[in-house]
């Protein structure tokens, strides 16, 4: 017997080795609970089958993240019997087309046990989870593939589990000799039509899938693969298609468990496929996998202890997967419009003006999580319930996954506001992601969608758009006198030119960096033409400045610049030194008072700006 339990503790001063996941835990719980449960028995129908070591217990959870919690003997090896049947069903779905399936393979229930030698009315197998169904499905692979048949088989097993899978030799003999009730069912299939290669070729397939070893944890894995929509988590490869899987699972919930089926999907209500191995799994959609190995089975065939951990897990964290809501209000983390919170863009009066008179023309939308049906139905009622906007920026940074029905609303929604001539901008999606394909394949055909990664960004355009239609020019090539400073308001004309007389004028390319934080703030900068923003050191963009604004003015307060400033187009700008500054101030102490007073008042503004994003940030 060979029992491995999780590893001891080693070193309790480090909490990420000495911590035990809460999950690990519970399974190891589960593995102490059932491991005196010695109900049942070991499989001898095939005689290899009753050599397993009846006390042989592992039990290995996969997550979609690809990490594998393993418990017991989860690294021993038996052979994968009917928990073949739904990976064969998959990949015969995927590569002989549904039709030529569905056509000879029933999707019902028969309420019979696994081996039971009874057709439909059709005299089709019920479905592919029973033997006849299974037998069928090797048989349709049999004729496409002849002789290769097998290998397809087990390579695509060997994917579901991402690694080589063997075969038990002894079992595959074993069950071949003994293997007559299956040859009955194989010849009424034959004698229906349903298989056409000879009962002996269509059987070495389905009796050495069955033979085909794996473990626990392999077991985990496979079921996670289907969990995950077809996606291996721990490989990554896309083993089957989501259609093969939705089917696959369809099955098995209806018919994995057999004659014991209803029962399951009522207390456990997660889909899961047993096999007279010893082997149970059960795949719990976007969740989880579970494998679990103890060959002493119960009247339907079903490992006894294997089902007390499913029905322990399911009831534990109450994962029955009908037993499940959703509140779609969490989607919108932030709902605001550009008069509660512009954008970082510092403005000049006259836009300023034109801003403030449309304040809720551009709407944003901050969004969050999943993109399901109901929460973006909730965003579309949202966006109903106020004044139609004439942009509305939807921020996808922090959504992390889109449903097909998500999707389609969205795309919907998009149509609905361009009949509106509302534009609809996207920020924090890059093209390059599957998420903007599958956007763009459902909205390529309106115009009125634009883009840009960062959401201050976007909603900086916005702001630019509702300025261009209101009358407001931007034009980046102007150049502004140092009297249009808003640090140097009220200070008189004489001053000014004195001041003036200070600067030296500096020109600068397009992406020159300008200033950098954390070294000596030595001078001011009036921004005389162009443009340059601002950005703290992680990339935080604070501002963007047009000519006619100020930057590296804190360094009347702080010897060392806090941020970096980088030219968006060419620019020019006045420095002025801050020793000639002080000067200045020293001969002219009211001008001095003055610029220091309005300094404050900037620094007010962006208080308040920064105040009222936080707000926002922090509200229910
Ligand atoms: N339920 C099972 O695991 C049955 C598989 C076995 N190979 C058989 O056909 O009898």
């Amino acid at each position: 017997m060979t029992t491995r339990h999780p590893r001891p503790i080693q070193n309790p001063q480090n909490w990420a080795s000495a911590a035990m996941p809460p999950l690990q835990r519970f399974l190891s719980g589960c593995h102490a609970d059932f491991w005196s449960d010695h109900d049942g028995a070991v499989a001898n129908y095939i005689p290899e089958l009753g050599k397993a070591d009846p006390a042989h217990f592992g039990i290995s959870l996969a997550t979609l993240d690809g990490h594998v919690y393993e418990v017991g003997d989860s690294r021993v090896p038996f052979t994968i019997q009917s928990m073949s049947k739904p990976f064969v069903f998959a990949l015969a779905l995927d590569i002989l087309g549904s039709d030529a399936v569905e056509r000879v393979i029933g999707v019902e229930p028969s309420g019979d046990p696994f081996n039971s030698i009874r057709l439909n009315a059709d005299n089709h197998p019920f479905n592919a989870m029973v033997n006849a169904g299974a037998i069928t499905c090797s048989g349709l692979l049999r004729q496409a593939r002849q002789a290769d048949a097998f290998d397809t088989i087990r390579d695509a097993l060997g994917r579901f589990a991402g690694r080589k899978l063997d075969v038990d030799d002894a079992v595959f003999a074993s069950e071949s000799t003994t293997g007559d009730r299956n040859r009955a069912i194989a010849y009424l299939l034959r004698t229906s039509d349903v298989i056409k290669d000879s009962v002996d070729d269509v059987l070495a397939v389905y009796f050495r899938q069955c033979a085909v070893l794996i473990t626990a944890r392999d077991c985990a894995i496979m079921a996670a693969t289907l969990a995950n929509r077809g996606v291996n988590p721990v490989t990554g490869e896309q083993v089957v298609t989501p259609y093969a899987v939705s089917r696959t699972l369809s099955v098995m919930t209806s018919s994995g468990m057999y004659d014991f089926a209803g029962e399951w999907i009522y207390r456990v209500g997660i889909p899961a496929k047993s096999g007279v191995g010893g082997g149970i799994l059960a795949s719990l959609p976007a969740r989880l996998g579970l494998g679990s190995y103890s060959p002493r089975l119960d009247g339907h065939g079903n490992s006894v202890r294997g089902i007390k951990v499913c029905e322990a897990l399911s009831a534990h964290y109450g994962l029955h997967m009908l037993n499940r809501s959703d509140d779609a209000r969490t989607t919108i983390i932030a709902d605001y419009d550009i008069g509660a919170n512009p954008s970082r863009r510092s403005r000049r009066a006259q836009e300023r003006d034109i801003l403030a008179a449309y304040p809720d023309a551009v709407r944003v939308l901050e969004l969050v999580g999943t993109l399901s049906l109901s929460n973006v139905d909730y965003v579309s009622r949202q966006l109903a319930a106020s004044a139609r906007p004439q942009f509305v920026i939807f921020d996808l940074h922090r959504v992390t996954a889109m449903t097909q029905a998500g999707l389609r609303l969205l795309a919907e929604l998009f149509h609905e506001l361009a009949d509106f001539h509302v534009t609809v901008v996207l920020s924090g999606i890059r093209r390059t992601s599957p998420e903007w394909q599958e956007i763009t394949a459902r909205t390529g055909d309106i115009r009125n969608v634009r883009d840009f990664y960062l959401l201050d960004t976007a909603i900086e355009w916005a702001e630019d758009q509702i300025v261009y239609r209101y009358g407001g020019a931007i034009d980046f090539l102007e150049t502004t006198e140092l009297a249009e400073q808003p640090l140097l308001a009220g200070i008189s004309e004489e001053e000014r030119h004195e001041l003036a007389a200070l600067a030296i004028i500096r020109h600068y390319q397009q992406s020159d960096r300008i200033l950098s934080s954390g070294e000596p703030a030595h001078s001011l900068f009036f921004l005389r033409s162009g443009v340059v923003h601002v950005t703290l050191p992680d990339g935080i963009r604070l501002a963007t400045l047009t000519a006619g604004q100020c930057f590296g003015e804190m360094a009347l307060l702080d010897p060392v610049r806090s941020a970096d400033v980088t030219a968006d187009f060419s620019a020019t700008a006045f420095e002025i030194t801050l020793s000639d500054f002080e000067r200045f101030r020293a001969r002219h102490p009211k001008a001095g008072e003055r610029v220091m007073r309005n300094l404050a008042q900037l620094l007010a503004e962006r208080l308040t700006i920064a105040n009222a994003r936080l707000n926002l940030l922090a509200a229910d």
